[in-house]
This record gives C-alpha cells, sequence and structure tokens, in this order.
C-alpha cells in the first residue's frame, strides 16, 4: 500500500532523514516510534507531500512527489493538530471533507461523538478535538491512514473506542501507520513495528517475527515441575524460573516439547512470554548511542 524508498529529507540543509525505506502493506498497522526529535513527524509530513525530499514515495503504486498528490486522494491522515475549523460544528468540519453522508454518519457512531456532534469546536475538550481529528482522517474510506500520536489527550473510554476502530478498519484492508510514545497502548493494535533514530530506521519488524525471534521466551507449565528441570538439565536444554513457570527460549521449545512427551510429562501451559518491546528497543537505542560515541 506504502512504500517508502531510501527517502531523505533536507530541512535548512540540515540533514532530517537518511535514507529511510519502509513499507505498510495493506490491513497492517504500522507503528512508528523512536526518541524525541528522530523524525517521525518529518517522515509522516513527507509522506503528505507537504516536505520536499529525494527517494521515492508510492502509495498504490503511485508515486507523490511535491506536485503531484494524487496519490493522497486515498489517505486520511492527522497530524500534530487537527485541521479544525473552531467557528464551526464537529458536524460541519466534517461535512466539509465529507464525499458520502452514510460514511459520515459511519463515522460520527464509530467514534462516538454524536453528543457534541452539533457544538462548535472552539467549545471542544483535548479529547473531543482530538476524536474529530481523528473522525477526518477516517472520513471517505481512506485506503492509507497517518495518524501522529491519535491517543493523545483521549481518556480510558475513548481510547479503547478509538482502538477499535483502527482495529476494524484494519480488518477492512485499510494501512495505518501510527506513531505513539505509547508503546503499551500501541501494542495493542500494531502488527508491525518501525523504529526511528536519528533520522534512520534502525529496526523494521512485524510483531510475528518479533515473537519468533531466538531470544523469545515461552513459560511452560508441566503436571510435575521438578520432574521436567530435572530432564531439561540431564539434556542441557537452558531454562530459567519465573513464578510456578520454566522460561525457555524459542530456539530450545520443540526439543523441550519432546523429552516432556517421551516422558510422560503433560503441558499444562506453553505460551510465548508477551513481546517485550520496550526493552528491545531501549536496548537498540543504547546499543546505536555507543556505535555513535
Ligand atoms: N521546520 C523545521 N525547521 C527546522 N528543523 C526542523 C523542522 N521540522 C523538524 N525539524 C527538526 O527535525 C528533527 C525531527 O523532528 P520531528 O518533529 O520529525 O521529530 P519527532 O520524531 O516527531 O519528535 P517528537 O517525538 O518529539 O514529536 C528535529 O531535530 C527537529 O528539530
Amino acid at each position: 500500500m506504502l512504500s517508502v524508498q531510501n527517502v531523505d529529507v533536507f530541512i535548512n540543509q540540515k540533514e532530517i532523514i537518511h535514507q529511510a525505506s519502509f513499507q505498510v502493506p495493506a490491513g497492517a498497522v504500522i507503528g512508528l516510534v523512536g526518541p524525541n526529535g528522530a523524525g517521525k513527524t518529518t517522515i509522516m509530513k513527507t509522506i503528505l507531500g507537504l516536505t520536499k525530499f529525494s527517494g521515492s514515495i508510492q502509495i498504490d503504486n503511485q508515486e507523490v512527489t511535491e506536485n503531484n498528490h494524487q496519490a493522497l486522494q486515498q489517505v486520511g491522515a492527522l497530524i500534530e493538530h487537527p485541521a479544525i475549523y473552531p467557528f464551526l460544528t464537529g458536524l460541519q468540519n466534517l461535512e466539509l471533507y465529507s464525499q458520502d453522508h452514510q460514511d459520515l454518519q459511519e463515522v460520527v457512531s464509530l467514534v462516538q461523538m454524536e453528543s457534541y456532534l452539533n457544538q462548535r469546536a472552539k467549545n471542544y475538550s483535548l479529547g473531543m478535538k482530538q476524536k474529530l481529528g481523528i473522525a477526518l482522517a477516517l472520513l471517505n474510506k481512506p485506503r492509507l491512514v497517518i495518524l501522529d500520536e491519535p491517543m493523545n489527550g483521549l481518556d480510558i473510554e475513548a481510547t479503547i473506542t478509538i482502538r477499535k476502530v483502527i482495529k476494524q478498519y484494519a480488518q477492512q484492508g485499510t494501512a495505518f501507520l501510527i506513531s505513539s510514545h505509547v508503546l503499551s497502548e500501541l501494542q495493542k493494535v500494531m502488527t508491525g513495528i518501525v523504529l526511528l533514530n536519528a533520522g534512520q530506521v534502525v529496526m523494521d519488524k512485524t510483531v510475528k517475527e518479533f515473537t519468533q525471534e531466538p531470544q523469545q521466551q515461552y513459560q511452560v507449565l508441566t503436571d510435575n515441575q521438578s520432574q521436567a528441570q530435572e530432564l531439561l538439565q540431564k539434556k542441557q536444554i537452558k531454562f530459567s524460573s519465573s513464578g510456578p513457570y520454566l522460561l525457555i527460549s524459542h530456539a530450545d521449545i520443540l526439543s523441550a516439547q519432546t523429552v516432556f512427551y517421551t516422558h510422560n510429562l503433560h503441558l499444562l501451559e506453553l505460551a510465548p512470554v508477551k513481546a517485550n518491546f520496550e526493552e528491545l528497543i531501549v536496548d537498540l537505542l543504547q546499543q546505536q548511542r555507543k556505535m555513535h560515541v
């Protein structure tokens, strides 16, 4: 859906983005993360044709250039502050951009903003404005939606609502590129992660790839944990303990299962330990800093 290839962005002769490449396939929710000033907003603006760049940006195989914004007709976006007319009501703001009244009503009902739809936007709270901004980005069934910190200012219920809407649109094939500093929140929706540091893509992985990494661990519970430990030691399969569980790496999990099976131990639980993106990202950024000292 979105393809970013070898993109460089210079602002005031300073290189802000260097050779960035990544893809956002249809139906994917890609989390764009990185430290303050890494270039997340810049790359989003660049995709939207708002910044000069070199390299190639394609949306549905159509090239985005400084002068050709044709490809952007299928794109919805919320970058920095929502572009809202304060003296118009929420509904009037939406009507300005909507091409289909039924679609507008659907979006309003999905993001749950009926109760203040007819109030002037200047009286909206931060969270209400943010919801309106997200609703604007979702109008007209976009094929790609770009959201910069979408959960900013949203209360718990609104966060859950927006999360559901993102998942629903993604299931229907809409691609999402979402930046956020709240990794735990992103983790609930994203299917892939692009880590940007000092203008460069330093990691680009699907969540699935991440959970299949050799360092990924599984927590295992059998009907006889002490016998399970003895067997693992005997077979020289590495493990550690966490509460009632044995932790075994992805690389060893198959051999461990075979050992348990041949000794009639029953598996009561076998589950991947929840992917810890936070640790991985902090480690990666620390490695990067060491490399550049
Ligand atoms: N218009 C501009 N003029 C000069 N420098 C700019 C401009 N826009 C961005 N920059 C610089 O580009 C770098 C990347 O900024 P950007 O806003 O893209 O980062 P970010 O990853 O979105 O950061 P944050 O997480 O803090 O929002 C920063 O060093 C910033 O100072």
